[in-house]
């Protein structure tokens, strides 16, 4: 690896300090990084020897010592920039307990409850006194919000609301933290007042006793079982039969009940779906992109050490990455990190926007939000799993291994797709906002991310040179026309199939697999739009900006190849041009190669976080594998009680015969 360090053309620590957003931050997060690796008591280890109840029970203590202990010695805070970083960059599938507490329950307290209730409960959930989930998903919904079953009743004579749940599949199901930690839980439920349904309305509800950690009365919990991942996450159930919580409880900063069960509402209907805004908007850098970096990361060491196989007869081993078939699963999952990383940055800027708006009562920016946040998630996290997947494999063998690191990272990354909304569901609130944009743009001016849909005019690429694809005004032009034309296709399908008669819930229906398709062509879009803008902003050196360049042209051109269909059908592309797209990437690889590792370097992932005999900084990978082996519990001795037995039940059988 120190020789293909040697052929990097870019400096590695001016590209690592953009990455990070500056050299300040760069400081902070190594720094962070530093107590963390050297404090044996949160240091990373690794997990993958670790049985289900040992993740669990050492994700807790880690936990536990992190806030009782680390962060009064460092002088940091739960809130506090080295704590958000440790938690942005600490390894996948490593750090998880307490996630939904810190994660999803505090800041949904600040988003639903009012002062008092915030100066009531924030302080002990700060400190660890109170331990929260989120609990909205239940056995039978998690997607159809207005079809949860668990019930909030007021109960006028004594100021209480009863919570229960009617039925098994109204049963809370997956909140983090539930099964074992939490001893209070953020609960959504219906409420119903007079009989009358109000909608989903966020309870505050204890669930176990403070002292004994016993469920309460009425409360029935207790942990999912094993999942593809999350492992040291105790996803729960959670079943709640007639149990009484005060008036107070229901967190009432957008709406409460009044003694009489007088029902008064202060905001928009839709702030009760904020809180899914907000992680949609902030948890795609930790939970996917990072993820999908660290795997690139040992990926691309990986191949670099690799030898198999002569290229040219005769001739000694190549190493793995000279391959083009290598480079072309490699490289654009590279460029696609940085790309998305830029494009997540200008998402949570735009949602700490709107929280600045609607301080000041002014949710005008909700609906824009909330569909690229869906968008965003949805395309993000599928293509940032896809492709550790892709990169996993691309590993052989050891790829397989747990020692590789790549495994659990994906097991942790993939649930992305799911929680926060499922990802199809995610992309169709997408398209709902892009088809009333279009229906709009005649008479409305568009801006944001659908400001592209203010040109209209038809037209058709003008390249007719393999490097005048690798021109980011081009690949800018490609992806905004096949947005729009796509989009404009499905809308009139729409429209078509209603004037026809056809029910609009129906029409819907029927263009949903289009529609699918419109949001990931929209996403994409405003990822290229979004850094090929950016880099022309950027001040840095040449060689930087040059391979950031070609990175964002290497993203944008392995999307145009991996769908020339769509360019081909609205028109813009020609069967010649496709081809000088195709050729056009695979130059780009040429290019990038010999930059590969100083681009994953940037990455900075230091090997304690990687936990990786594949993708350690130094490529030693053989000694490490081994090494790793060995501590297999099954290697505790020569022979294993289970070969023993087998050995008496053959003795015995021959015996017998
Ligand atoms: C470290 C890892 C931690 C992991 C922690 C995980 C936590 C969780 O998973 S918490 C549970 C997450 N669950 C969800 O995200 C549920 C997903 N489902 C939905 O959000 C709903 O299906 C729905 C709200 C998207 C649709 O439900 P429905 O009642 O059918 O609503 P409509 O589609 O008719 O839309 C109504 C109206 O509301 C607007 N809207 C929908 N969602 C939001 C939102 N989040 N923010 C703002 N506005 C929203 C939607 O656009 C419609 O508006 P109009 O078009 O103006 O009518
Ligand atoms: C690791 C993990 C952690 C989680 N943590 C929490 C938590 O802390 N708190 C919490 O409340 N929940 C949590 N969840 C639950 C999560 O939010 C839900 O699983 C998610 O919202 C999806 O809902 P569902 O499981 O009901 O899937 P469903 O909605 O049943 O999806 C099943 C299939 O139906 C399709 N589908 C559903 N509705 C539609 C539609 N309208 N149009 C088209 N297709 C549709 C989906 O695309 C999918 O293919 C977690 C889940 C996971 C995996």
């Amino acid at each position: 690896l120190e020789k293909e360090r040697g052929q990097v053309n870019f400096n590695v620590e001016e590209l690592t300090n953009i990455y990070d957003g500056g050299a300040e931050e760069t400081k902070l997060r190594r720094k962070v990084a530093d107590v963390i690796q050297n404090d044996p008591e949160v240091r990373c280890k690794d997990i993958g020897m670790m049985t289900r109840e040992e993740r669990y029970i050492d994700g807790v203590r880690r936990c536990v010592y992190l806030y009782k202990v680390l962060l009064p010695r460092e002088g940091w805070t739960p809130v506090s920039k080295e704590v958000k970083d440790y938690f942005k960059y600490r390894n996948i599938g490593k750090e998880r307990s307490f996630g939904v507490h810190a994660g999803v329950f505090i800041p949904c307290l600040l988003s639903f409850g009012s002062d008092e209730q915030i100066a009531k409960w924030l302080p002990l959930a700060m400190q660890f006194q109170i331990i929260g989930t989120y609990a909205q998903t239940e056995m039978g919904h998690g997607t159809f919000l207005r079809g949860l079953q668990t019930t909030a009743t007021y109960d006028k004579k004594n100021k209480e609301f009863v919570i229960n749940c009617p039925e098994i599949s109204a049963m809370k199901w997956w909140p983090g933290d539930l099964g074992k930690s939490a001893n209070h839980a953020l609960l959504m439920a219906q409420l119903v007042i007079d009989g009358k349904k109000y909608g989903m309305h966020p309870f505050m509800v204890q669930i176990r006793d403070l002292t004994t950690h016993m469920p309460l009365p009425g409360i029935t919990v207790g942990d999912i079982g094993n999942k593809v991942g999350f492992e040291t996450t105790d996803n729960g159930f959670l079943h709640l039969n007639q149990v009484r919580i005060p008036r107070e409880n229901l967190l009432c900063k957008n709406a409460e009940v009044k003694p009489n069960g007088t029902y008064l509402t202060k905001a928009s209907d839709k702030m009760v779906y904020g809180s899914m805004v907000r992680l949609r908007a902030i948890i795609l850098e930790s939970e996917a992109v990072s993820a999908l970096g660290k795997a690139c990361t040992i990926a691309v060491r990986y191949s670099l050490v690799r030898c198999q196989g002569e290229l040219e007869p005769g001739k000694p081993e190549v190493s793995v990455m000279e391959y083009m078939t290598q480079q072309k699963k490699l490289l654009p999952y590279v460029a696609m990190t940085y790309v998305t990383h830029f494009a997540c940055l200008k998402l949570s800027n735009q949602y700490n926007a709107f929280t600045r708006e609607m301080d000041n009562n002014d949710i005008s920016g909700l609906p824009e939000l909330h569909a690229l946040s869906a968008g965003m998630k949805a395309v993000v996290s599928e293509q940032c799993s896809d492709g550790i997947e892709i990169l996993r494999k691309s590993c052989g063998g050891h790829g397989y291994s747990n020692a590789s690191g790549i495994p659990i990272i994906w097991s942790s990354a993939v649930a992305c797709c799911t929680y926060e909304g499922e990802n199809t569901v995610m992309l169709l609130q997408c398209a709902r906002y892009l088809v009333k944009c279009i229906n709009q743009v005649q008479t409305t001016r568009m801006v944001g991310s659908v400001a592209y849909l203010n040109n209209m005019t038809q037209s058709t690429c003008h390249v007719d040179s393999v490097s005048g694809f690798k021109q980011l005004d081009v690949l800018v032009a490609c992806f905004q026309y096949r947005a729009r034309e796509v989009l404009k296709t499905a809308a009139l399908k729409l429209s078509h199939l209603t004037k026809h008669g056809m029910a609009s819930y129906n029409a819907w229906n029927q263009s949903s697999v289009e529609l699918v398709n419109v949001v990931k062509a929209h996403i994409t879009q405003f990822i290229v739009t979004t850094f090929a803008s950016g880099i022309t902003e950027l001040e840095c050196t040449k060689p930087v900006k040059n391979v950031l360049q070609q990175l964002c042209a290497l993203y944008a051109l392995s999307c145009i190849n991996a769908s020339t269909g769509d360019f081909l059908k609205v028109g813009y592309l020609s069967p010649r041009q496709c081809d000088l797209a195709h050729e056009a990437e695979l130059e780009l690889l040429s290019c990038i190669r010999p930059n590969a590792v100083g681009l994953v370097d940037a990455f900075d992932f230091s090997d304690d976080l990687l936990q990786s005999c594949l993708g350690a900084y130094d490529g030693n990978v053989y000694e490490r594998l081994f090494a790793w082996a060995k501590k297999s519990p099954l290697n505790k001795t020569e022979v294993t009680i289970y070969q023993q037995y087998i050995q008496i039940r053959l003795i015995g059988r021959r015996k017998a015969f």
